[in-house]
């Protein structure tokens, strides 16, 4: 065991690098991880529920959490949709001292990095770019245009990788996971 304190871990990388993927995985196998649940502007998809996948909410009230200043971070992601971490539950749980996950966009980390800049910044990475590629086609949610206009973001985003302080490649979810949460402190089990 280590005896690395509780703070605040931020994973970002590409569209369909497997950051759902790898949260899912976390949520699953290390439970004493706490994710945090962003708020959105986006329509829930079939089988996502309120308060546990996003807090779905209208573009008045994600306004209104903006102005209040309720969000930690928020960005436009994909050119449409607001995201945007409530601050208040991840205070809570610092001052709790139990580790806290944000998965949440390059703009959004970029946002994090100057209000908590002691925060640990992941950047999950495709073994290649051919294999993003094959991720987003593969997961099938997105039209030829809209993956198109994903995977030129994505070439940009690529480069912000050396921005972070760990870079961890997703070829295997299990393995990704385990040296996700060991920089977190957490024994892998
Ligand atoms: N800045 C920011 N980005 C977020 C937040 N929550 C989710 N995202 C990002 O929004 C993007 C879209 O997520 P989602 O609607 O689930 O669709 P996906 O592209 O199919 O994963 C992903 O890149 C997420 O990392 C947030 O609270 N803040
Ligand atoms: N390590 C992996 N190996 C192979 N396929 C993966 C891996 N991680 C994720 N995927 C697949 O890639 C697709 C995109 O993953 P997803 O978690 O939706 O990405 P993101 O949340 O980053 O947009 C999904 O179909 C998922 O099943």
């Amino acid at each position: 065991m280590t005896t690395t304190p509780a703070r605040l871990t931020v994973l970002a990388g590409p569209t369909a690098v497997g950051k759902g993927t790898v949260s899912a995985d976390v949520r699953t196998r290390y439970p004493e991880v706490w994710l945090s649940v962003s708020a959105t502007t986006r329509p829930p998809r079939p089988g996502e529920v309120d308060g546990v996948h996003y807090l779905f909410v209208s573009a008045d009230e994600f306004d209104r959490m903006v102005e209040r200043g309720d969000l930690l971070e928020w960005a436009v992601v994909h050119g449409r949709n607001r995201y945007g971490t409530p601050r208040r539950p991840v205070e809570e749980r610092l001052a709790d001292g139990k580790p806290a996950l944000l998965e949440i966009d390059l703009q959004g980390a970029r946002q994090v990095r100057k209000s908590m800049p002691d925060a640990h910044f992941v950047f999950l990475a495709p073994p290649s770019f051919a294999e993003l590629e094959r991720r987003l086609v593969g997961r099938g949610t997105e039209d030829a245009e809209e993956r198109e206009r994903r995977l030129s973001t994505a070439r940009v985003e690529l480069a912000a990788a050396a921005e972070f302080d760990l870079v961890i490649v997703n070829d295997d979810v299990h393995r990704a996971t385990d040296e996700l949460v060991r920089g977190m402190g957490i024994a892998t089990r």
